[in-house]
């Protein structure tokens, strides 16, 4: 059986810093590269990228958009390359945002499965048609071990007018946070956790063995945090920092010590089309991260 995605992420972080580098080939973004918005602009991009950070950081995070607007030879540049990351040592995780009911949201979770022919480690999924409407995915990802990342409390200015409001006393946010404590519950993880305290004490949301497989993402660049991750016992995606403002001051100020997975793309990007820039610019991040 495929080691659980917590585990392999908790593996990941302790060998190359927490920070996940996104896939982000939007149009202008090309044209800075001096490459054409094109299939072959995209794949000379994203092949620039997977070259200088696969296996370098933790987390791979290609944008779905930017390869589906280029029809299906920009999905066969995406598979491409997600298939030659995963060898080189990437988690790649589909940021997809995903969301739907019944049969429609197992298909999209078939990203998880090996034999897919975009498989992916972990996949980003929208709870917006409720917490209950993921169950096939977290069952797709569990025989899969596979990871989902929840959107939560996102980044973006207006994200609290749907996800600060409340149903009964608890936030959208909040209940989005407590259905993915549920599905990282002992019980589920891998191993016995209760013959183990210290290992324990990692499922309150520290890096650890027993890190569970399923976050959720809320933006670094919140004034303050306004849900409690306290029953998490998962990772929690970290978007916003750099071109959004947030800073490693406002990751430390938001989470303290809990298992986070800093996201930046325009911020390490904007190196442009040179592989050691690249990698340079993931280094600063990583070595602010864990300085
Ligand atoms: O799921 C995400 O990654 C995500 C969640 C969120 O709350 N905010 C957010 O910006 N993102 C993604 O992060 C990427 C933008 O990152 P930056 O270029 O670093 O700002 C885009 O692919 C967004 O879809």
């Amino acid at each position: 059986m495929t080691t659980p995605f917590g585990t392999r992420l908790a593996d990941a972080v302790a060998a190359r810093g927490p920070l996940c580098v996104g896939l982000d080939p939007h149009r202008e973004l090309l044209l800075e590269w001096g490459l054409t918005d094109d299939v072959d602009g995209l794949r000379r991009f994203t092949d620039l990228v997977v070259e200088a950070l696969a296996g370098h950081v933790a987390v791979l995070k290609p944008q779905l958009a930017f390869y589906e607007r280029h029809g299906s030879r920009g999905m066969a540049v995406l598979e491409d390359a997600v298939a030659w990351a995963r060898a080189a040592g990437a988690l790649v995780l589909l940021d997809a945002k995903r969301g739907d009911i019944g049969s429609t949201m197992a298909g999209y979770a078939d990203y998880l499965r090996p034999g897919h022919p975009l498989a992916v480690d972990a996949l980003t999924v929208s709870p917006y048609l409720g917490p209950d409407s993921l169950e096939p995915a977290r069952r797709t990802a569990e025989q899969c071990g596979g990871g989902l990342f929840v959107l939560a409390r996102t980044s973006n200015p207006d994200a609290a007018t749907f996800q600060s409001a409340l149903v009964g006393e608890r936030s959208v946010a909040q209940t989005v946070v407590d259905t993915v404590g549920r599905w990282n519950a002992p019980g589920r993880l891998v191993g016995d956790p209760a013959s183990d305290p210290a290992s324990f004490a990692d499922q309150q949301g520290r890096w650890g063995a027993f890190t569970g497989s399923h976050g959720v993402v809320v933006g670094a660049t919140l004034a303050e945090l306004d849900v409690d991750l306290s029953g998490l016992r998962g990772p929690v995606l970290a978007p916003g920092l750099g071109a959004q403002g947030g800073s490693v001051a406002d990751l430390r100020r938001l989470f303290g010590d809990r298992a986070v997975v800093p996201s930046v793309s325009r911020d390490v990007l904007r190196a442009g089309a040179d592989v050691a820039a690249l990698r340079a610019a993931a280094d600063r991040w990583t070595a602010e991260l864990t300085a």
